[in-house]
């Protein structure tokens, strides 16, 4: 389950729901492990006085549930078909209107999506990290700021390497096997060309100080004056 935080306390916390502002959203996209979390993780802490909340397109993965387990591995989950985009974008929807939802959470290890205890309500700031943030047109109109994290294809293998066995219960073999038929090739294919929707494109394997300030200051602008 990825971090919800009320960085701040809001600066519209009186206002009344009906009354309430169209909250501003944050597109994070980039290859597996190009660092999307962590500057999600960074720029949420840094802006303080919104209320803001981090949600992970990963969430948003179709339940498999319903498939034989051996069918379940065999999955492209790098095609964008995988996402429940319909349910993403209705929650989302609710989100910016200020409207409680209930995000839901995946877990990869059995490719199910169950109800989740993540519960947002009046956030002022959606920060939306995920492979395919900045790949359907209806996400990309609803947005307000687009950020592409570029990170080299090795890195990102070494780096998934680790997080799978420790965190997602994947073998050697089976991390390697799933990179080359279809995490390599639908990067490609659907990941890498959406680079050109971004706003701004972050090298994903220097440290982010520079750019945190930079976006920081950025941010506080637009969205505190606004
Ligand atoms: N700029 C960076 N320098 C070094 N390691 C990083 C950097 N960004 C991310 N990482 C590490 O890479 C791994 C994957 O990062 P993460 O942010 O979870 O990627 P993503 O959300 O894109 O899949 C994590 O272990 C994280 O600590
Ligand atoms: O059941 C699943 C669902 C997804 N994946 C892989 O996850 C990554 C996306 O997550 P990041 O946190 O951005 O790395 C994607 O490349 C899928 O291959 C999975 O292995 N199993």
């Amino acid at each position: 389950m990825k971090e919800y935080t009320d960085f701040a306390k809001s600066r519209r916390e009186n206002t009344s729901a009906e009354s309430f502002h169209k909250a501003n959203l944050i597109l994070i996209g980039g290859g597996s492990c190009s660092g999307k979390t962590t500057i999600a993780l960074a720029i949420g802490r840094r802006l303080t006085g919104l209320k803001t909340v981090i949600i992970s397109q990963d969430s948003y993965y179709k339940d498999l549930s319903y498939l034989p387990w051996q069918e379940r591995t065999k999955v492209n989950f790098d095609h964008p078909d995988a996402i429940d985009i319909d349910f993403l974008l209705s929650d989302l929807k609710k989100m910016m209107a200020g409207k409680p939802v209930n995000v839901p959470a995946y877990d990869f290890v059995t490719h199910t999506r169950q109800e989740g205890n993540l519960c947002v309500a009046n956030a002022e700031v959606i920060i939306l990290e995920g492979i395919f943030a900045l790949y359907y047109p209806e996400l990309l109109q609803m947005s307000d700021l687009k950020i592409y994290l570029d990170s080299d294809a090795d890195i990102r293998l070494a780096r998934r390497l680790q997080r799978d066995i420790l965190e997602r219960g994947r073998s050697v073999e089976s991390v390697l096997n799933q990179y080359l038929e279809t995490v390599k090739p639908s990067h490609q294919a659907f990941i890498e060309p959406t680079k050109k929707n971004a706003d701004i494109i972050i090298p994903g394997e220097k440290e982010f100080d520079k750019v945190l300030i930079m976006l920081n200051g950025y941010l506080q602008h637009e969205l505190l004056s606004s």
